[in-house]
């Protein structure tokens, strides 16, 4: 079911985006639903929600940190959320990098870098490769639905001790996963309100250091 154009513009009316930004959007949508038939590179479940469930669910995180200029995004998948942070953040001169294993999933992310002409830069690498190279240059980390939080601040360690804010989407549990985080690492945790779904949170990590 292909949702109308209404529906989408009904999605980003809360958000301050312009009719270019609205427009890359939409184009990184019909990209996908193309792209899908052949290369399924989202969830099938989800195709039908692909502005609340991705684009607007990625968005969110922009006005979260309007001061970033450059954000790395991991495990970025069909490019959520940091191929949507890269189009709307464009205009305030957002550079996002992107970093994903998988290479169809990449040859989609340049695709539509190409397309759209903004600064999303694709690392098809692993992200424990590239994470070396991004300390004391990335404002920003953030990771979708990617892996534990205890995980995630193993891998950005680095760099959430260099000064970069983490920025991850979780679930329900949060709050055990900040439990089993807090058994290696004191940090500061803000958790933040999800605008797209009511039992998801957005997990803010400043001031990283480890326990022993
Ligand atoms: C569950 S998907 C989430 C994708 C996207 N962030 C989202 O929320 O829709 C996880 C993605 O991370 C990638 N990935 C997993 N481990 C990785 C690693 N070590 N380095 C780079 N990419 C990785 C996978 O290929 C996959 O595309």
């Amino acid at each position: 079911m292909k949702p109308s154009a209404a529906s989408h513009l009904d999605s980003l009316a809360p958000f301050d985006v312009s009719r270019e930004t609205e427009e890359r959007l939409s184009l990184l949508e019909s990209e996908l639903r193309r792209w899908q038939a052949i290369k399924n590179l989202v969830g099938p479940g989800t195709l039908d929600h692909i502005w609340d469930r991705h684009i607007v669910d990625s968005l969110q995180l922009l006005d979260l940190e309007p001061e970033a200029r450059t954000w790395l995004d991991l495990g970025s998948g069909a490019g959520f959320p940091g191929l949507v942070l890269a189009i709307a953040g464009f205009e305030r001169g957002l550079t996002v990098h992107l970093v994903e294993s998988n290479s169809r999933k990449c040859a989609f992310l340049r695709n539509i870098a190409r397309l759209t002409g903004v600064r999303a830069f694709v690392h098809e690498a692993r992200l424990e490769t590239v994470i070396p190279t991004f300390v004391g240059k990335a404002d920003v980390v953030s990771a979708r639905a990617l892996a534990s939080l205890t995980k995630l601040i193993e891998w950005t360690e680095p760099l959430l001790k260099t000064g970069t804010t983490g920025l991850f989407p979780k679930g329900r549990d949060v709050e055990s996963e900040l439990t089993e985080a807090r058994e290696s690492w004191t940090f500061e945790a803000e958790i933040l309100p999800s605008r797209t779904d009511s039992e998801a949170r957005i997990l803010r990590i400043t001031s990283i250091e480890n326990l022993s």
